[in-house]
């Protein structure tokens, strides 16, 4: 290439801006110095075009050092239209509408991240160096034919990780049966990512096709959240108008994040000391960092995700067909099978186990930012700090129990009785002076007190009756309906089954308002919480964000409410492919006078469908939670709700645990999963070869 004339310029000079805007150098400051550039060269663009644009890039850098504002600092208009008009023959304007017309366009900052999933690619190790942005514009000259991703602006995007293959977001509210054996719609021809004509060794792509772009990647300064409980929404928000995502041939990603400012207050800060903002006001907002916490860790994360997700979301776009006539939903969800720790296919499973697994495959993402979709009232944010893995492994997540198939749970208002209900009460009941009928299934006394908590009495009785099972009131069924779901023909005697206090709670038919104090387990989650990785052998667990007193509800455990039988069918299907269920069995109604019908003999499964109550790790006798049975919508006793509630004080980031009541000496323990007891608790009982393993007695005596 040779001089220009006067006649070339505006395409060539379109052409420099755009390299150096996706750089992020705005487009006043690089027309100063391509001016001078110009003008030192004698218009040889050919040596300003060399190497990706190198020398105007250095130019760019060392413009930035002197003015030491970034380059971006305000200049006279009259500058702007000068090299416009005279020197580099761009007067027409751009008709992409990237340069021109005339008035100056809304200044950008833009943070840089480039990173390669090839060792060997030098951009993304200088890109995490220390002259950072420096490399990171050296880096940028590297992307030979690069595809540059442009989210579109008023699409907003979330956290959730997408299902590589599945197309779009499914309705909170479709049944299952829609859900099972709906067919994802074929892919429009128009989310192929639209070919824009870019500079000489680029090609630019405008995605309209959100699966291509989300990833993981969040565009306000939430993303910098790193999983912790979200501080976005009340503080400054930088609008952030701009997420591009550039890819090449090399195998490099940078991404570029662009905020909008004042033009007249903007300065150019140096990088390190933005990232130390932000990290100071992360460590402030969020609490629970990991000490080695830095944004340049996170950003390098970021950029990680971009490439993990392009790598899985391959053919999400095109829906193509593999050979044998399989899409790469059905691959996906095979795969996903396979990761799951399911050995069984398809192909052999039962068709109960199918159903689930296509469940549970159609439903695999999570939202780091809120494990519960916004089903619950507050956000539950996922954290690991010890791996690489994001999110726990798949399940729906569900705030409130459902049936599964055949369990009677009756909700009939006509079945609620006037002796089950408080009719004539009005507001609070707490505050009347007399209690009213819902208190008499706890002896006249309201469970709850005034500030909301389970009476400290009722939690030591219910802590006593699981570490003292032997010292508590226990009834024998004539015809055991766990026996008989393991044996119909003959089955065993009754093991027997604690006699358990019951929680009676205020409910529809009641005259009281919904702020009734006799009212908590129903108006659900309240307390900050947590899904985090424990680092100690004991896979996911939950934690509370906020210090809690004594008996304060945590949460429920939800899940599928199954028959006794359909829950041994499903623990007998499930241990073949050695996979474990979650369950609890509702017990606690059962008594010696009455013989449960089948589908009145319940538990409540969390392993497909389930709530951040799945997550309490087990620990032996000195665990924080106690699980209590309540009673809301049905006075039938073969069915509530399990609600946690704080054993104790419990610490903010401490984890909540519960005694699972397992006998670790006994030689099955199944359906619960076999597992070696990590609890940490000096009155461990499952821990192998432990040095003093304690007796819940002698721990009762300490
Ligand atoms: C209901 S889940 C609890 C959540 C589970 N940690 C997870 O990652 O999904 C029960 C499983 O967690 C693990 N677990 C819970 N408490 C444990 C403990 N004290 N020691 C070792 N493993 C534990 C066991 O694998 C157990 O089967």
């Amino acid at each position: 290439m040779g001089s220009s004339r006067s006649g070339d310029n505006t395409p060539r000079a379109r052409r420099a801006l755009a390299a150096m805007r996706a750089l992020g150098f705005s487009k006043k400051p690089t027309l100063t110095v391509l001016k001078r550039l110009l003008k030192v060269y004698g218009n040889n663009w050919a040596l300003i075009e060399d190497e990706s644009y190198r020398v105007l890039a250095e130019a760019m850098l060392d413009h930035q050092q002197a003015t030491g504002d970034g380059g971006s600092e305000p200049e006279p208009v009259q500058e702007y239209e000068g090299i416009d008009a005279d020197d580099t023959d761009m007067a027409g304007g751009d008709p992409s509408g990237s340069l021109g017309p005339r008035s100056p366009p809304p200044p950008t900052t833009a943070m840089e991240m480039v990173v390669s999933p090839r060792p060997q690619a030098r951009a993304s190790t200088r890109a995490l160096g220390k002259r950072r942005h420096r490399e990171t514009v050296d880096a940028d000259l590297q992307l030979e034919d690069a595809v540059l991703l442009r989210e579109p602006n008023p699409v907003p995007v979330d956290m959730e990780e997408v299902q590589p293959g599945l197309n779009g977001r499914r309705s909170r509210n479709t049944p299952y049966s829609e859900e099972l054996f709906r067919d994802s719609p074929p892919q429009q021809p128009d989310q192929n990512p639209e070919q824009i004509p870019g500079a000489r060794d680029r090609t630019i792509q405008r995605c309209r096709n959100r699966e291509m772009t989300t990833s993981s990647v969040e565009p306000t300064n939430s993303s910098l959240n790193n999983g912790t409980r979200s501080g976005v929404g009340n503080g400054k928000e930088a609008p952030c108008l701009d997420i591009e995502v550039a890819s090449s041939t090399m195998g490099e990603v940078k991404m570029s994040l662009k905020c909008s400012v004042d033009p007249s207050k903007f300065r150019m800060p140096a990088l390190e000391a933005v990232f130390k903002l932000v990290e100071s006001k992360c460590l402030r907002s969020y609490k629970v960092l990991p000490p080695d916490f830095s944004i340049r860790s996170l950003m390098n994360e970021i950029c990680q995700c971009v490439v993990e997700r392009n790598t899985q979301s391959d053919g999400a776009v095109t829906g193509s067909r593999s050979e044998d006539g399989r899409n790469r939903k059905q691959i996906a969800a095979e795969k996903l099978l396979v990761s799951n720790g399911s050995e069984s296919g398809p192909g052999n499973s039962t068709p109960s186990q199918q159903r689930h697994l296509a469940l549970s495959t159609l439903r695999t993402s999570h939202d780091v930012m809120d494990i519960s979709k916004g089903e619950e009232k507050i956000r539950i944010s996922i954290v690991n700090d010890f791996g690489k893995e994001k999110c726990p492994p798949s399940f729906c997540y569900i705030p409130r129990n459902l049936v599964f198939q055949n369990a009677l749970v009756s909700m009939s208002l006509a079945k609620i009785g006037g002796e089950d209900c408080c009719a004539d009460c009005f507001g609070d009941c707490l505050s009347s002076p007399e209690p009213c009928a819902c208190a008499r299934q706890t002896g006249g006394e309201y469970a709850y007190t005034l500030e909301g908590l389970v009476r400290p009495a009722f939690i030591d009785e219910c802590v006593s009756m699981n570490r003292f099972p032997e010292e508590h009131q226990k009834v024998f069924c004539e015809t055991c309906p766990l026996e008989r779901s393991r044996n119909k023909a003959s089955p065993k005697p009754c093991r027997s089954h604690l006699v358990r206090k019951i929680i009676k709670e205020c409910w529809s038919k009641c005259g009281c308002n919904m702020q009734c104090g006799n009212r908590v387990v129903q108006r659900g989650i309240t307390c900050n919480l947590q899904v985090f990785f424990t680092g100690k052998g004991t896979g996911w667990g939950l934690r509370t964000l906020d210090k809690l007193p004594k008996g304060a509800f945590v949460c429920e455990y939800a899940g599928e409410i199954l028959t006794n039988t359909e829950l041994h069918e499903r623990v007998v299907e499930n241990m073949q492919n050695d996979r474990y269920v979650h369950p609890i069995l509702l017990d606690a109604g059962w008594c010696s006078r009455k013989v449960l019908k089948e589908e009145e003999a319940l538990c409540l499964d969390g392993t497909f469908y389930g709530n951040v109550g799945r997550f309490i790790n087990h620990r032996c006798c000195d665990a924080n939670l106690v699980v209590v049975p309540v009673e809301v919508e049905t006075p039938d006793h073969h069915y509530y709700h399990l609600a946690f509630f704080t054993s104790t004080k419990v610490e903010a980031f401490e984890e909540l645990t519960w005694d699972y009541g397992i006998d670790f000496d006994a030689e099955k323990q199944k359906p619960l999963k076999p597992f070696e007891c990590l609890c940490g608790s000096r009155y461990c009982r499952g821990r192998k070869h432990h040095p003093r393993k304690k007796s819940a007695t002698a721990a009762a005596a300490d």
